[in-house]
């Protein structure tokens, strides 16, 4: 049964964030993932995660200036020093939370700009290396063009050719179910032929983007899918509660019991 992790960017947002992580143990969650931590000390995460004996499953590296629309700087060849100190931050955390992956976001550019390509792929190899050398894996994650016009990467094929390419046994592809579904549709044959570069596993309803099984896919079927295909994975919860998150989550009720005592990071 999939181990899932709450979103705290997304879920529990009814209270602040440091206060989600309560909430979201309350709920059933035995792990957690969420966009970014850097609002808030290392220490504060890491107490919280301790005290309510969640496993971090996921954050994503430094974006560059999120509030001015960057998404990422890897695919930026002017960006590479800021986007090197950046992961040096985002190490900061994974060290104080025990986090055992992380996502280094593309960033707004044309996905043909061979500029944009091979810087990408510099930051990707050099990011997979230095993250690797604290026994970290590096995932890579597709994401669809209503979400974010203008993001370089948004294309599974391209992401998994990539982690073909550069072979690097730490670099891994986040599979974010949404944004499959969206961009390419046919998930589970996707599923079956990329699971062994998968390195981490997202959920949504589509389109609307709110609790699994309200929308257009088969959740449940992809579920039991990831157990079939052998998945030992987290899947991240990352979407937004339609009506308040406890009230919406009765998707979770069957899974709910099976979380506690599943093992893994
Ligand atoms: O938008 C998504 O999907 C995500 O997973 C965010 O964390 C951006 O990478
Ligand atoms: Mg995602």
């Amino acid at each position: 049964m999939p181990r899932f992790a709450a979103n705290l960017t997304l879920m529990f947002t009814e209270r602040p964030f440091l206060d989600r992580f309560a909430a979201a143990a309350a709920a059933g969650f035995t792990a957690v993932e969420f966009l970014f931590p850097y609002d808030h000390p290392p220490e504060a995460i890491a107490e919280r995660l301790a005290r309510y004996g969640l496993t971090q499953a996921l954050f994503n590296l430094p974006p560059g200036d999120w509030a001015s629309g960057e998404r990422g700087l890897a695919a930026l060849p002017d960006r590479f020093p800021e986007l090197q100190a950046g992961v040096e931050t985002g190490l900061t955390y994974a060290e104080a939370t025990g986090v055992a992956r992380l996502h280094l976001m593309a960033g707004m550019a044309a996905a043909d700009d061979p500029e944009a390509r091979r810087a990408y792929r510099r930051a990707v190899a050099w990011t997979a290396e230095r993250v690797g050398r604290e026994g970290l894996d590096l995932v890579l994650e597709p994401i669809n063009a209503r979400n974010m016009p203008g993001y370089f990467l948004n294309d599974f094929g391209a992401a998994a050719r990539l982690i073909t390419e550069l072979a690097l046994p730490n670099l891994k592809l986040q599979f974010d179910l949404y944004h499959c579904q969206i961009l390419h549709g046919d998930v589970t044959t996707r599923l079956r032929d990329l699971m062994p570069m998968i390195g981490h596993v997202q959920t949504a309803s589509v389109p609307a983007r709110n609790e699994p099984g309200t929308g257009e896919m088969n959740d449940a079927f992809l579920f039991a899918e990831l157990d079939r295909l052998g998945y030992a994975g987290f899947v991240g919860c990352e979407y937004n509660p339609a009506a308040g998150t406890e009230a919406g989550l009765g998707w979770f009720e069957p899974y709910r019991a099976a979380q506690i005592g599943e093992v893994g990071r």
